[in-house]
C-alpha cells in the first residue's frame, strides 16, 4: 500500500462523507467508515463508498459471543471490506470464528485498548497494569488467534512491531504536532507512528475538520 493514510469518515451524512472522500482521495490510501457511518447508511452505504474505488475499512468494532460475532462478519461478507474490526476482548474464540467467517481478501484486526482511554480508565474497567501490558496482552491473543493485526495506539506500536513482525499494525489517535486531541488520550504524530512500526495510519479529524481537508490530508502525506 503506498499510501498508508486511511481517512476516517465519521459523519452520519453520506453527501458529506462522500464529498470528503472526492477531495481527499488523491491523498489518502483508504477510506475508513465505522459505526456513525454504518447506523445511519448500512451496507448500502457503503457500497456508494465503494464506488470510489479506495479500499474500505470497515469499523465496527464486532463484540459478542462468537456465534453472532461469525454470523455478523458472513453477513458484512459481500462487502468484501479490504479491513474489518472486531474487539480482542471477545476472546480467542470469537476471534477465531470471526476470521474463518470472513472473505479471504478482508483483513480481521482485533482493537486492543481504545486510544481514547488512558491507565487511569482501564483501571477504572477493573484492569490492572498499565496501557502497555494490557496491548501486548491483547496483541498475542490475537496473534494466537489468527487474525491479520490489531489496533493499538502509538505508544504501545513499537512494541507491538518487535513481537509480531508480520503483524497488519492499525494505529488511531494521530495527530499532527500541536494538533487539537479533542477525546483521544493516547496520540502519536504520523511520522512517529510509521517510524515505530505502524502498517497503517487512521486519520479522522485532522483531515475532515480541517478548513481546507484536500491540503490537510496533503500536508499529512508529505510528512512519510
Ligand atoms: O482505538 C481506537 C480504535 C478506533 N478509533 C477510530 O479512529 C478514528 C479516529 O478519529 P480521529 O478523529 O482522528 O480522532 C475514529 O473513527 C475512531 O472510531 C480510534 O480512535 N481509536
Amino acid at each position: 500500500m503506498s499510501n498508508r493514510i486511511f481517512v476516517a469518515l465519521d459523519t452520519p451524512d453520506l453527501a458529506r462523507a462522500k464529498a470528503l472522500a472526492t477531495r481527499v482521495r488523491h491523498h489518502v490510501g483508504g477510506l475508513k467508515l465505522g459505526l456513525e457511518f454504518f447506523a445511519a447508511h448500512g451496507q448500502a452505504g457503503v457500497r456508494e463508498m465503494a464506488t470510489l474505488d479506495l479500499p474500505i475499512f470497515l469499523d465496527l468494532k464486532l463484540h459478542d459471543i462468537p456465534n453472532t460475532v461469525a454470523k455478523a462478519v458472513q453477513a458484512l461478507g459481500s462487502l468484501a471490506p479490504a479491513i474489518l474490526t472486531v474487539h480482542a476482548a471477545g476472546g480467542r474464540a470469537m476471534l477465531e470464528d470471526a476470521k474463518a467467517a470472513a472473505p479471504s481478501g478482508t483483513k480481521v484486526v482485533a482493537v486492543t485498548m481504545l486510544t481514547s482511554l488512558d491507565a487511569q480508565d482501564l483501571a477504572a474497567t477493573g484492569v490492572a497494569g498499565s496501557a502497555h501490558d494490557q496491548v501486548s496482552r491483547l496483541a498475542d491473543l490475537a496473534r494466537q488467534a489468527g487474525v491479520d493485526g490489531i489496533v493499538c495506539s502509538g505508544d504501545e506500536v513499537a512494541a507491538a512491531r518487535q513481537a509480531w513482525p508480520g503483524g497488519f499494525l492499525v494505529v488511531p489517535g494521530v495527530r499532527p504536532a500541536g494538533g487539537a486531541i479533542g477525546d483521544q488520550k493516547r496520540v502519536v504524530t504520523p511520522r512517529a507512528a510509521i517510524d515505530r512500526g505502524a502498517s497503517i495510519l487512521i486519520v479522522g479529524r485532522p483531515i475532515t475538520q480541517a478548513d481546507d481537508p484536500d491540503a490537510a490530508a496533503r500536508a499529512i502525506a508529505g510528512t512519510l
